[in-house]
């Protein structure tokens, strides 16, 4: 529905206006293009329940000939003949059930692992300033349990709103057939169920929405609770986690509880009608039995046809909250499914050629490169600054300044408001996005890793990586101590690389970074978990790859500064000094200040010398 919501406050999951019912039916409309591949066996499902239905409405016109007939004339021939027919049409009723079932299943099943599928690729492709703003709670509930309630929706709610539908108008008319009176009673009896009904569907569909978006919400809180489990335990806070997390759970207990006493309130209602209407047509049959206006044939099957109504009256509640339950399950699904990612590849956007053996990096340059998050006010606001092949620039500043910013400009993980970024010339938004991603190798400073093998995990960007580059690219990193782990590169390591310390993540995403040696590597304070000894180890292997790499370089402390050729102060949006350490050390104070804030001044001499 929302077709970008890029706009939009970043905050708790992202909440809708409610939307006119016809907008929403429109979602679920829309999602029929996953019920295409499935025509044939919809087919043979919708022609199994219609002979079914067809078959156990027969059974009571059935009944009525042996009443009125046979039995009436004793003759015990017809009354075998005429039985026997009865069970052929139970037979086949029991046969066509199985077919339905069978193609019902397997059918929605299908369509579920596909919605499914696409959801998560949709996911992977939009831009990170979505994700940023969408809890990750709330994408897990939609890709679960919201496609769960389409399922179910498209393999009985819809199914059931079809036959019963078909069943109630049929045997109407074929009551109203058999006595017009009686009939028309029975058929008054819709104009109540459609109040009722108009009445429930309004107020189950805010019901139905509200507790999706609250399953979100607690699906966020488990997932961010799980996530930092260290620091609520190491701060004693599990009691407040707790608390919150009974106040999530109370209050999704309450709307669901509201949500099925409205069920059960309609529910009631609509048992209590057919049976109301039994009785009076029972009454009503009999004097017209008496008065000769209908045989006591067309009265048993008139009240059995009667009886037939009883399932798909009482059942219409069931399907009208499980229809809604899908339509707003359909809405929230096309919330992501409508969000066009606004990172991708221009029009004419080239791939650049593979890089040979000798390569070595390109040039590298801001022009006038100005970025703001949708939510804040501008980051970066005009940088102008040139890496020329094979340098490594580090860019120095206070925290929260736009570092990493900056550095995520690259890759295009966001792309700039104003200005442009160009990779030897060309717009790196001219580039193809994988071909780019292929030459730019990225290292964050919170080094993700993701619960799969070491090896998985360190050839991500590059799968064809051979064997000597992922043990060159470990040996740079000072990551060998992947090979002593349990099952060596093939040890699965936990979810977020739990099992391993951050120093010896932070050196897996390094390895991961210099892998196949990319032309540009951006790296965000790479060694910042590492103890003085490794980092100095690391700094020496990562020298050697840095000499024919353009890298840019977010550094926090002063020996880091070492691997850089030139340094750039940034402050206030903008660079405000360009030059080597040692030259801005002597000519701005504001390195300095900088600089001593985060190391120490032996570091700060140590470097200097
Ligand atoms: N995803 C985001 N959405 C909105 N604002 C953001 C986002 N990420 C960062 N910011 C804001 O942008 C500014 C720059 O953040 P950035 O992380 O680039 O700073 P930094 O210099 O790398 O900080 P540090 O040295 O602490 O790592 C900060 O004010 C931050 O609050």
């Amino acid at each position: 529905m929302a077709p970008d919501r890029d706009d939009e406050p970043r905050g708790p999951a992202p909440r809708q206006p409610r939307p006119a019912p016809t907008h929403l039916l429109r979602n679920l409309w829309r999602l029929r293009r996953y019920l295409r591949p499935y025509r044939g066996q919809l087919g043979w499902l919708l022609i199994a329940a219609f002979g079914a239905t067809g078959a156990g409405i027969a059974v009571p016109l059935v009944i009525r000939q042996v009443v009125d007939g046979p039995i009436a004339h004793r003759d015990p021939a017809g009354v075998l003949q005429l039985g026997l027919l009865a069970l052929l049409l139970g037979l086949v009723e029991a046969f066509l059930i199985f077919i339905r079932r069978w193609a019902q299943s397997s059918s929605a099943v299908g369509m579920e692992t596909t919605i499914r599928d696409d959801l998560y690729a949709h996911l992977q492709r939009l831009h990170i300033g979505f994700h940023d703003r969408w809890q990750s709670g709330q994408l897990l509930s939609r890709v679960t349990s919201d496609l769960s309630v389409i399922r179910r929706f498209l393999s009985f709610g819809l199914l059931f709103l079809v036959v019963n539908t078909t069943t109630y108008l049929t045997v109407v008319v074929l009551l109203i057939t058999l006595h017009t009176g009686l009939g028309l009673l029975v058929a008054a009896g819709a104009v109540p169920l459609f109040l009722a009904s108009r009445r429930f569907t309004r107020a189950y569909l805010v019901a139905a929405r509200r507790l999706q978006d609250e399953q979100g919400d607690l699906a966020t809180l488990i997932e961010e609770s799980a996530q930092g489990l260290r620091t609520v335990k190491a701060f004693g806070r599990r009691p407040e986690m707790v608390g919150r997390f009974a106040t999530g759970t109370r209050q999704l207990h309450d709307t669901a509880t509201g949500k099925g006493r409205l069920l059960a309130r309609t529910s009631a209602q609509f048992d209590l009608l057919p049976n109301l209407t039994l009785g009076a047509v029972l009454v009503a049959g009999a004097v017209a039995v008496a008065h000769g206006a209908l045989t006591i044939g067309e009265l048993v099957a008139f009240v059995t046809l009667q009886l037939m109504l009883i399932w798909p009256i009482e059942s219409l509640a069931w399907i009208i909250a499980n229809a809604q339950e899908a339509i707003t399950a359909a809405d929230r699904i096309h919330e992501v499914l409508d969000t066009r990612p606004t990172v991708v590849d221009r029009p004419h956007a080239v791939a650049l050629p593979a890089p040979g053996p000798t390569d070595t990096g390109g040039t590298l340059r801001f022009d006038g490169v100005r970025f703001n998050y949708p939510t804040g006010p501008a980051v970066l606001r005009g940088i102008d600054l040139t890496v020329e092949p094979g340098e490594t620039l580090a860019i120095v500043g206070a925290t929260g300044c736009g570092k990493t910013t900056l550095l995520s400009l690259v890759p295009r993980l966001y792309d700039v408001t104003a200005g442009r970024i160009t990779l030897d010339g060309r717009d790196v938004r001219d580039i193809r996005l994988d071909s780019l991603r292929q030459r730019v190798g990225v290292a964050f400073e919170e080094a993700t890793l993701f619960s799969m093998s070491v090896r998985e995990n360190l050839t991500l960007g590059r799968p064809e990586a051979n064997e000597d580059e992922v043990r060159a690219a470990l040996a740079v990193a000072q990551a060998d101590f992947a090979y002593d782990l349990p099952w060596g590169l093939a040890t699965r390591i936990g979810e977020q690389g739990l099992s391993l310390s951050g120093g010896q993540r932070q050196r897996l995403a390094l390895a991961r970074a210099v892998l196949g040696q990319p032309r540009v590597l951006v790296l965000d304070d790479p060694l910042s978990a590492l103890d003085v000894h490794t980092e100095a180890l690391v700094e020496a292997a990562l020298d050697r790859v840095l000499r024919n790499t353009t890298a840019l370089l977010v550094v926090h402390r002063p020996s880091t500064v070492a691997l850089a050729d030139r340094v750039a102060l940034l402050a206030d949006g903008r660079i405000t000094a360009v030059g080597t350490h040692s030259e801005l050390l002597g000519t701005v104070p504001a390195y300095r200040a900088v600089l001593s804030a985060t190391g120490d001044a032996d570091e700060l001499g140590l470097v200097r010398s």
